[in-house]
């Protein structure tokens, strides 16, 4: 475990990327725009479930996005989907997202031990690889430190990690709330809290988890509190998993400054056109 006095060293200049993300929330407020091309979506565009229409999906989002929202979350597993062609096309919207004031959160939930994991740092955090994001979510699920490679990758290089805490899934409940008062999620919690040492208290820290919008009573139930992570939360399920703005409100509390919300379908049903995803973020925005 780092100490609060290990240095943090910087490529290229970059900052770090817990205080890139808090100045781009201070700036266009704490909205994360999912890109996810579900085959449906596609359809509903007009666009072929292929690789030109999942590139002209991608390319159309960020277009109506990068001037309004802190960062976009593409859904790696729908690239996947289509193949080496498929990741190709996350690397181009990835390239052209790096060209913007837009922030990238890799939505790729990597975790494994941690010789293997050094391989999906390198993937998703490492300067000069072609999927290299802004930051990275990772699956805690093999023990928060197998996860030691790409925490201390992104501590190196100004990029940022978002760890699984609590999902926004109700299946989540039956593995993060085992322990009630001591519980897996809270664990993670406290591993964060404590990874987030090594960055300046000034800041937010760049080991960020994510924390649904839907959990509801559960944060006062375990007994966690997420204002000791001094991290940004990421919060998906707001739109068409059924949160609102208030739920978050509610359910965060005093940590609510430190919520990026990120809502997918929930904006991206506007589409294709480039004016009515402008709309429904910027309702989205308001809402929070
Ligand atoms: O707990 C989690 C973790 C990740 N996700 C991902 O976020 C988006 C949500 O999409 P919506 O269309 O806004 O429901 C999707 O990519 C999930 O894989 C999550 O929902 N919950």
């Amino acid at each position: 475990m780092p100490s609060q006095n290990t240095p943090v060293k910087h490529d290229g200049g970059r900052a770090p990327f817990g205080a890139r993300l808090a100045a781009a929330m201070l700036a266009r407020g704490p909205l994360c725009v999912g890109i996810d091309p579900h085959p449906q979506l596609l359809a509903a565009w007009g666009l072929d479930d292929s690789i030109e229409g999942l590139r002209s999906f991608s390319l159309t989002v960020l277009e109506a996005v990068e001037p309004l929202a802190a960062a976009i979350k593409p859904q790696v597993a729908l690239y996947e989907r289509h193949g080496s062609a498929g990741l190709a096309v996350l690397e181009e919207l990835l390239a052209a997202a790096a060209q913007t004031e837009v922030l990238t959160i890799a939505d790729a939930k990597r975790g494994d031990i941690g010789s293997t994991m050094a391989g999906y740092a390198d993937a998703w955090l490492r300067d000069g690889s072609s999927l290299a994001a802004d930051s990275v979510t990772l699956s805690p699920y093999l023990g928060f430190e197998s996860l030691r490679p790409a925490l201390d990758l992104a501590a190196s290089n100004g990029r940022g990690v978002f760890v699984l805490a609590l999902t926004s899934n109700p299946e989540g409940a039956s593995v993060q709330h085992v322990g009630g008062a001591e519980s897996v999620a809270k664990r993670i919690v406290q591993a964060a809290a404590a990874e987030n040492q090594r960055y300046s208290a000034q800041a937010l820290g760049s080991v960020g988890l994510v924390v649904g919008a839907t959990v509801g009573s559960a944060l006062t139930d375990l007994g966690i509190d997420l204002a000791t992570v001094h991290g940004p939360l990421l919060a998906p399920g707001l739109g068409a998993q059924g949160a609102t703005g208030a739920d978050m409100r509610a359910s965060f509390g005093a940590a609510y400054p430190a919520v990026l919300a990120t809502s997918s379908r929930g904006i991206l049903a506007a589409g294709p056109s480039v004016a009515a995803l402008r709309a429904a973020t910027v309702e989205t925005l308001q809402g929070l």
